[in-house]
């Protein structure tokens, strides 16, 4: 039997009414305020659950690993099993970092692409591999997040769900015809202007295994019929997710708390930034040799 523990009541949780708190689906936005994390860690550690980070650094951007790694090991699943899928064509340049109990970095080699468009949109490519080679074996559910980050609040297991995107900084208080999908018909990316929910960032979703199987399996061949095409969608992989999302919707979805830019400032909405772009010199890490 599970160990009793106590909890604040239900009814002493606060609302929030400055923000949309489910989609029209029934997927929960997960706002800080909006759940009660004891009950929620006393559910996922009776399950044992291990939880799969994923992140690249290829080329240049292995130099943000150690801010990424290091934030984790204080604010990502504290007190949880986790993996840290580490790709990148660098395997020395990966920094040792003390990881608390429970937790390792595995370093899966892979070839960096020569342009950066390429390098962030195989990335759905290489996670789909490895969900059939080793993910399904070995956690029960991942979280796929870009590298130029670092955590300065928790990120716990209140995100993990079937499926979940992450609404983007940018425009989470936009309006349908501000977001920047991709609108050429020619492209499989294509959302008409009378569709679409939310704009979904790149850089963060997740899943449980399966889901992220068949997630990045229509990213992916979506990008190469394209290629086929001669056309790449405008915000590339982040236009194939957020098509993705339009028709196979999210069931959890988290506010960008989670993928946070403070070059979108500090609006009173979010209270927390949990998960923030760090500055980076796109010349430099992009484009020059080493
Ligand atoms: C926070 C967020 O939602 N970011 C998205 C945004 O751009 P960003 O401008 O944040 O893209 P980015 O330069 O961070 O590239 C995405 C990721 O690809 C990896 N990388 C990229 C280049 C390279 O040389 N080496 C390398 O390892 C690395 O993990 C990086 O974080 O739009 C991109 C598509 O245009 C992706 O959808 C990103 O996920
Ligand atoms: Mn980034």
């Amino acid at each position: 039997m599970p160990q009793k523990f106590s909890t604040k009541s239900v009814q002493s949780l606060s609302r929030r009414n400055d923000v949309l708190t489910y989609s029209p689906w029934l997927a929960p936005i997960v706002w800080n305020g909006t759940y009660n994390i004891d009950i929620l860690n006393a559910q996922f550690h009776l399950r044992d659950v291990r939880i799969g980070l994923t992140t690249f650094a290829i080329k240049k951007y292995v130099m943000f690993l150690k801010d990424f790694l290091e934030t984790a090991e204080k604010f990502f699943m504290v007190g949880h099993k986790v993996n840290y899928y580490v790709f990148t064509d660098r395997p020395n340049d990966v920094p040792n970092i003390t990881l608390s109990e429970g937790r390792r970095v595995e370093i899966i080699n892979v070839t960096g692409y020569q342009r950066w468009q390429d390098v962030t949109m195989r990335r759905m490519e290489m996670i789909h591999n490895q969900c059939a080679e080793r993910f399904i074996k070995e956690v029960d559910y991942l979280v796929c997040v870009d590298v130029d980050m670092k955590f300065l609040a928790n990120v716990g297991v209140e995100i993990l769900g079937n499926v979940f995107g992450t609404l983007h900084p940018g425009f989470f208080g936009a309006s349908r015809p501000q977001f920047t999908y991709e609108r050429r018909p020619e492209s499989v990316a294509c959302i008409p202007v009378d569709e679409g929910d939310f704009y979904y960032a790149g850089g963060y979703f997740g899943g449980n295994v399966e889901e992220v199987y068949k997630l990045t399996n229509f990213c992916h061949n979506s990008m190469l019929k394209d290629k086929e095409m001669g056309i790449e969608a405008l915000w590339h992989d982040e236009s194939y997710l957020n098509k993705y999302f339009l028709y196979y919707k999210p069931k959890k979805i988290l506010s960008p708390e989670y993928v946070w830019n403070d070059y979108y400032g500090s609006p009173a909405a979010v209270q927390v930034k949990r998960f923030i772009g760090v500055d980076k010199n796109y010349a430099e890490v992009r484009f020059k040799r080493r």
